[in-house]
């Protein structure tokens, strides 16, 4: 019902304002578009699901996720896919794995800090319903 709605509403409102601050965060430029597929051409062998920053906003506009869960799915395979495509020792890999793990780590805090335990809980009930 309409209750519903302001409620998911608001989920939608957070899942922007969050991915939007990690979109204009420097150490996190490679995230935010697809991997170019004309530059990394074997990259959709080595990963099935591609993930990035720009998509995750076009998700929420397309009111795809009802939790925050259901949104981090989403937001894991972007630094999941960094650590799996960039396995090697060199400073390259080294240096977008550290970048991966800050994004992992920072989603985490805003999400823990700044979401009301109780909001997340009523989105899961809405989940739950449907
Ligand atoms: C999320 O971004 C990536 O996984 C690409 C993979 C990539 C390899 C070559 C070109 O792009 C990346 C971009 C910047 N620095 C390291 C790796």
């Amino acid at each position: 019902e309409e209750q519903e709605e302001d409620v998911l509403r608001e989920l939608r409102l957070f899942l922007r304002n969050l991915t939007e601050r990690l979109m204009v965060d420097r150490r996190f430029k490679a995230f935010t578009k697809p991997v170019d597929i004309e530059e990394v051409p074997d990259y959709l062998m080595v990963i099935q699901k591609p993930m990035d920053l720009s998509t995750l906003l076009y998700n929420i506009d397309e009111h795809k996720y009802v939790t925050v869960d259901e949104f981090l799915s989403d937001a894991d395979l972007i630094w999941q896919n960094a650590l799996e495509y960039n396995p090697d020792r060199d400073p390259a890999d080294r240096h977008i794995r550290h970048r991966a793990c800050a994004l992992k780590d920072t989603m985490r805090v805003i999400i823990r800090d700044e979401l009301d335990k109780d909001f997340q809980r009523i989105c899961e009930e809405i989940r739950e319903s449907r």
